[in-house]
């Protein structure tokens, strides 16, 4: 996992696409230039079976096409059977060191961390990213914890300043600077692109804002 691949994460699944074909949405993302994509499909509505692996195939194989990596969130045998680039998990998604074995040593493998301790335990264990927040408050996650401004990620990047980091959680172009500024290497976003009118210009700006808080860097 290179820390540019970071930049624009977008995180979608079909019930954040504000009633439009997901699909849609992620190759107009794609356009726009967001640099990775996780699958995260959770909540009332997600898909399930046949459904969900016709989605995450098609998901897939658009993010092939644009040379963008493909992650799933939460699901290990759906991420192994599509041959996804990576898998992200949270810190109750089971034990990340048998989670690794599990999915060899080529997947990349993202970690939600809370504050430093956490980022330690990860990295220890095998994970290649970190996803820290919400830095900003979010509607994406309903049991979301308190919003936590930058601090975790200055403290977490201070502490392991060769593991990658991304920010998560209530950001959109006009309040990502501070995430880089942090210490993060890129922005993870739902709603300011899967909610966006116009989602490849939003994924544009998003990028826009990013390269210039890393250059000012
Ligand atoms: C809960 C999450 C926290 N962080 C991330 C990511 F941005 F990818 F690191 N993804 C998640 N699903
Ligand atoms: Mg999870």
């Amino acid at each position: 996992m290179k820390p540019e691949q970071l930049a624009v994460y977008f995180i979608m699944g079909s019930v954040n696409a504000a009633g439009r074909n997901p699909i849609e949405v992620l190759e107009s993302a794609l356009r726009g230039g967001v640099t990775c994509f996780q699958l995260r499909e959770k909540g009332p509505g997600a898909l399930k079976g046949e459904a969900l692996l016709e989605f995450a195939t098609a998901c897939r194989d658009l993010c092939r096409e644009h040379g963008v990596g493909f992650i799933v969130n939460d699901d290990v045998d759906l991420a192994v059977h599509l041959g996804a680039d990576g898998l992200h998990v949270g810190q109750e998604d089971g034990d990340i060191r048998k989670i690794r074995s599990r999915i060899g040593g080529q997947m990349i493998l993202g970690v939600s961390a809370h504050d430093a301790g956490e980022a330690g335990a990860a990295l220890a264990a095998g994970a290649d990213y970190l996803g820290m927040g919400p830095v900003y408050g979010t509607r994406s996650k309903p049991d979301a914890r308190e919003a936590s401004g930058t601090g975790l990620i200055r403290d977490a990047h201070a502490a392991h300043p060769d593991l990658p980091i991304v920010g998560i959680g209530g950001i959109r172009a006009d309040n990502a600077a501070p995430v880089i500024r942090a210490g993060a290497s890129g922005v993870s976003v739902i709603s300011a692109i899967s909610h966006a009118s116009d989602p490849a210009r939003a994924a544009r700006e998003l990028h826009q804002a990013v390269e210039e808080a890393i250059m000012e860097k």
